[in-house]
């Protein structure tokens, strides 16, 4: 703008000078053909009178002349160089003229230098000091006959030069005022747009708000420059939203559980923190709840992964609508979840919260077609009391679950300090257990299964008990799932394998009727290791004769991967091993499920055993389970038998084998080896068991050990 106004202005500024000089020279010129025609006018007038020396008339000549206001002086110069004739004005003021100077008397040299003097340029084109002047000859017949000089004012010659100027420069200041305005209304127009971009850009930098759009003002270059602006923030829009979705994406995965959307560790202990935070200055009480499903891997293993998530979304449902909005209830993995209650009044209030946790497991899960059953063990810990950090929080709440857990499940207790001791323990528990699988502190007890018809023994178990240098013999239940948790499981299974394999191989090499020797297998082993391969390295180790090895694995571990398992126990059942299901009727398969499966032997739960006699539902249980295995051609073993009672009824059900105290708790090998004749081991029951039923089994239990 700068730029174009200053060389406008020059231009004006050049133009009207040009103009104004053009007019000065012509006004200039006007002035002074108008002072030559009337000095010629005057020298017209005056020739004769200078002829004849007639003063009078050549003064009448000039005398009109004095009625000019322009008019300064007139003088009239003979042809013998004396003053003839004058006027000078005595009203205007004006510098001394060279001729007014002279006496009338002067002499023609000095009038001469006086006419010579006005000549001179600067008198007769000096019209911008305000003067001007002529000097011309008066002539009569060719002849000059004097001189006329006159002097006038340039006033009107300056006044129109002044108009003229103030004119141009009235133009130039109107045109320069057009041109502003015009020029201001020109850069409105141009940068009123690209101000308002501006303004819209700063709007959604700040706002960060991509949704927003210019309205374009026209349909030229800048409204080709509002399209391009919406266009990218269209893209930025787009991209910005892509970005948020990921954003909220990775914010999801990294603080919610995916299966439960429940919040996650990470999530948890963030809000615990907050919350222990807000307590400690408003001098409150937190609960931390820790809830653990009791049997939860059983049901997994049992009815598969999918019905396991299914169930885990349920409880997280559930668990859900016991608790306030501000508390938090979370997933740290597995069936573990975690709650935080604030503001608690008292230790009694998240007691009420602990029953209710508990109680929302008395009914059953609903899961499509089935319904499971499923219970909690519940931990609970209270902020300040029991610990200030979230850690030790965490963990208290843990150890206060594994307490509820070992007072059998399906319970709630509130952390106290003792309890610390038995975690502790349960440490030093897992280190003794890792030590005593590398040195091998174990022995073998083994109990005979017994044939119903022939009242000999067709195989026995082998069951594994730790010698643990402190606490004396340890029996499995105290450390198998311990070493299922603590993964030794897979070289403890290995060692109980080789041990048996060997003592059956020992056994056949000391010409005792070869017996069958089995061996559980945990479902966590059979899952996660080459069952195959162990058992052939064992069965190549110790050369036994591989009919001579049963396997026992649990009904759930059946269930689990069925694919897998049906692969792996075909294997077995082609190398000769014999396959046996333990603890048949707890888990949850269809009977019609197993023919899937070469199993050889089920050998029913002793709970039904022990309940048979006194049950009618149990008793039709057990009278199901023989009548379906005898179908599938299958070899049944009843567990736990402990009296006649029980015995005489499996046999009147066609029960093929007993397994139980009524015939010999588990005992040594030594031990176990008496029973390896060709005697009767149920005759002297049946007939004790007319006499003193109770009397007898005792004794055999006790003689049995
Ligand atoms: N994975 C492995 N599991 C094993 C191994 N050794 C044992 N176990 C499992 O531990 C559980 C407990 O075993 P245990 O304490 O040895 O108890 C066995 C018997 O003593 C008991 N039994 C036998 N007869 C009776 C009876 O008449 N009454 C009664 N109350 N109990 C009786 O039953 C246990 C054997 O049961 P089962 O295996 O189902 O045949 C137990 O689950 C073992 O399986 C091992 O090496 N690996």
């Amino acid at each position: 703008m700068l730029i174009i106004m200053s060389c406008c202005t020059a231009t004006l500024f050049v133009s009207s000078l040009f103009f104004v000089a053009r007019e000065a020279k012509v006004l200039y010129r006007d002035q002074q053909e108008y002072l030559v025609s009337l000095a010629d006018m005057i020298g017209r007038n005056s020739a004769a009178a200078l002829v004849f020396n007639d003063l009078k008339t050549a003064e009448e000549t000039i005398r009109p002349l004095t009625q000019k206001d322009n008019v300064l002086a007139v003088y009239i110069v003979n042809k013998d160089g004396r003053l003839f004739a004058r006027y000078q004005s005595a009203a205007q003021a004006h510098p001394a003229l060279p001729l007014e100077l002279l006496p009338d008397w002067a002499s023609p040299d000095q009038v001469n230098q006086a006419v010579q003097q006005v000549t001179r340029e600067e008198y007769t084109s000096s019209f911008l000091s305000g003067y001007a002047s002529v000097v011309r000859p008066i002539r009569m017949d060719d002849e000059q006959v004097g001189t006329v000089v006159i002097h006038a004012n340039a006033r009107g010659f300056l006044n129109s030069l002044r108009y003229n100027i103030l004119v141009a420069l009235g133009f130039m200041g109107v045109t320069f005022l057009v041109f502003c305005l015009f020029s201001a209304r020109l850069q409105l127009m141009i940068s009123a747009p690209l101000l308002g971009l501006l303004a819209a850009m700063k709007e959604i930098s700040a706002g960060k708000n991509f949704a927003l759009r210019v309205t374009k003002p026209c349909d030229d270059e800048i409204g080709l420059l509002y399209d391009g602006f919406n266009h990218m923030l269209h893209e930025i829009e787009e991209r910005d939203q892509i970005l948020r979705q990921r954003q909220a994406h990775l914010q999801q995965l990294a603080h919610y559980d995916p299966l439960t959307r429940l919040p996650n560790r990470t999530l948890f202990y963030d809000r615990l923190a907050q919350a222990l935070f807000h307590a400690e200055r408003a001098r409150e009480t937190v609960a931390v709840i820790f809830i653990d499903l009791d049997h939860f891997k059983d049901i997994n293993d049992t009815l598969g992964h999918r019905t396991g998530d299914l169930l885990l979304i349920e409880v997280a449902g559930r668990l859900a609508t016991v608790v306030r909005s501000c508390d938090t209830v979370a997933r740290l993995g597995g069936d573990e979840f975690t709650i935080f209650c604030q503001n608690v009044a008292n230790e009694e209030n998240a007691t009420v919260v602990a029953q209710k946790l508990v109680a929302l497991f008395a009914t059953p899960f609903r899961l499509g077609a089935s319904e499971i059953r499923v219970t909690a063990s519940v931990g609970v810990t209270l902020y300040p009391h029991d610990g200030r950090t979230v850690d030790e929080l965490l963990m208290n709440a843990d150890i206060a679950m594994y307490h509820a857990k070992g007072c059998g499940k399906n319970v709630f207790a509130l952390f106290d300090k003792k309890m610390n001791e038995h975690a502790s323990e349960r440490v030093t528990f897992l280190a003794d257990l890792r030590q005593a699988v590398e040195l091998e502190q174990f022995v073998l007890h083994y109990q005979p299964k017994v044939d119903l018809l022939t009242g000999k023994v067709t195989s026995v178990e082998a069951l594994v008990r730790w010698m643990h240098p402190r606490l004396g013999m340890l029996a499995p239940d105290r450390f198998i799932r311990l070493a299922e948790e603590g993964g030794m499981i897979a070289e403890l299974t290995e060692w109980v394998m080789r041990t048996a394999c060997l003592q059956a191989k020992a056994w056949q090499e000391a010409d005792l009727a070869p017996v069958r020797v089995a061996v559980n297998l945990s479902p966590f082993h059979f899952q996660r290791q080459d069952v195959k391969q162990s058992v052939c390295a064992v069965l190549g180790e110790t050369g036994l004769d591989p009919s001579l090895l049963e396997i026992e694995i649990t009904e759930s571990a059946l269930m689990q991967n069925d694919e897998y398992t049906c692969r792996v126990l075909s294997e077995l059942r082609e190398m000769g091993v014999t396959i046996s299901v333990d603890d048949f009727g707890t888990g949850y398969s269809s009977l019609s499920y197993l023919h899937r499966f070469p199993i050889n032997t089920l050998k029913i739960d002793r709970t039904f055993i022990l309940n048979m006699t006194k049950s009618s539902e149990d008793q039709a249980i057990v009278t199901a389970i023989i009548a379906m295995a005898k179908s599938l051609k299958m070899q049944i073993v009843a567990e736990g038998v402990e009296s006649v009672e029980q015995l005489e009824t499996l046999k009147d059900q066609g029960c093929h084998e007993i397994q139980g105290f009524l015939v010999s708790r588990p005992v040594n090998a030594e031990r176990v080896a008496r029973f390896f004749t060709d005697e009767d081991h149920l005759q002297a029951h049946g007939a004790a068991a007319q006499a003193v039923p109770g009397e007898t089994a005792h004794h055999l239990v006790n003689g049995g050990s």
